[in-house]
């Protein structure tokens, strides 16, 4: 067996050049590396080169949500019937989030962010922005995608607003409607992980099973409480025939926007850039004269409404930090906490 066994679950170059000379020397180390498919309160479940594992985790790595999400690819040792923890790689990316005042990692080593929204009163543009400033914000390409649209009278209507958002990969469909989703496959290359993420109702795990043939209700996976009781959750990272992994978490679905400065100027850049050319360095675009912002309104080359939610989200943004003791505490908990995880390693070189 070799890594290029892994590469169908996502794993590629950049997670092995994580490994040591010596690692990659040492018979054994590519039956120690495996990625988070689910999380419990002390283990988590996981698929390898020889299939799933049950990995316990020790105090080091608690609360496991703090530390790793479905997505990472960890290095677990054979402890027993079970493996342990062992360390984590550092990941492409991670999608985070404050929970009462600590970060948690909901996702991480993500490809597509596939926001779904359905062509009825559901659709939402501000929702969409936001969505899109999350994907950039995390570094994961985003790709909106319009369901329903065999039941909708007035499609030009939405396609026209999807328009305005100016996002590179719109796709409008309908699962009733045959071959209107062929146009996703481009993103279902073999090792690619989608994670999707849009409100209740809107056609996620219908489209799911309609793409992947699978059948969400028999991903439930059954875990022991803390008092020993049978539970069933559902797994949230699972591996499709054609090797595409799919994350469906419920806190992608619940995900809010949180640190997202850079995300919010991709999505907003006009209104950045058209900023940066009002008369005054410090213009609040209220009622300044030759406010650059103002003229563009006024001239319809932008909307009120675009630049509304541009402030509305910027605010959100701030007090989302506020709350988090400050993005910089975040920033500098996740770099000491790498620093801490992989300054063992060094000497391994
Ligand atoms: N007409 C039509 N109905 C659809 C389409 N896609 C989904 N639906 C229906 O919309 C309803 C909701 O679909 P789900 O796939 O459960 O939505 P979801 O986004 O997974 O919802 P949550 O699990 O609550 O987040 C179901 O009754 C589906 O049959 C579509 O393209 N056309
Ligand atoms: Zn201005």
């Amino acid at each position: 067996m070799t890594y290029s066994s892994l590469q169908k679950f996502g794993w590629s170059n950049v997670f092995f050049q994580q490994l040591s000379f010596d690692e990659i020397c040492t018979e054994g180390t590519l039956e120690q590396i495996f990625r988070i498919t689910a999380i419990h309160r002390n283990r988590v479940e996981a698929m390898g080169a020889n299939g799933e594992s049950s990995i316990i985790c020790g105090a080091e790595f608690q609360p496991l949500s703090q530390h790793l999400a479905v997505g990472d690819w960890v290095m677990a040792e054979a402890a027993h019937e079970h493996h342990r923890l062992v360390r984590i790689f550092e990941p492409k990316n991670r999608v985070r989030r404050i929970s009462n005042g600590l970060p948690q990692v909901i996702a991480a080593n993500l490809d597509y962010l596939w926001i779904v929204t359905s062509a009825n009163e559901e659709f939402n543009v501000k929702r969409l922005e936001r969505y899109l400033a999350l994907a950039h914000e995390f570094d994961i390409t985003p790709v909106v995608i319009l369901t329903k649209t065999d039941i909708c009278d007035d499609l030009e209507h939405y396609l026209g607003q999807l328009d305005s958002l100016g996002a590179d990969n719109v796709h409008a469909l309908s699962v009733n409607t045959p071959g209107s989703l062929d146009a996703l496959s481009a993103y279902m290359s073999e090792g690619s992980t989608i994670a999707l993420m849009g409100s209740s109702g809107v056609g996620k795990s219908t489209l799911i099973n309609a793409m992947f043939h699978t059948d969400l209700a028999t991903q439930a996976i059954r875990e022991d409480d803390a008092h020993g009781r049978h539970t069933t959750t559902h797994r949230e990272l699972f591996f499709c025939d054609n090797g595409v992994a799919i994350i469906d978490t419920p806190g992608m679905r619940e995900l809010q926007l949180y640190d997202a400065e850079q995300g919010l100027e991709r999505v907003f850049h006009s209104i950045v850039e058209l900023s940066q050319q009002c008369r005054y360095n410090n213009c609040t675009h209220a009622e300044e004269p030759g406010c650059a912002i103002q003229a563009a309104i006024a001239s319809e080359t932008i909307t009120q409404a675009h630049f509304d939610n541009y402030l509305k989200l910027l605010k959100e943004e701030a007090s989302q930090k506020r709350r988090a003791e400050g993005a910089h505490a975040v920033k500098h908990y996740y770099r000491d906490y790498f620093k801490k995880v992989y300054s063992g390693r060094k000497d391994q070189w």
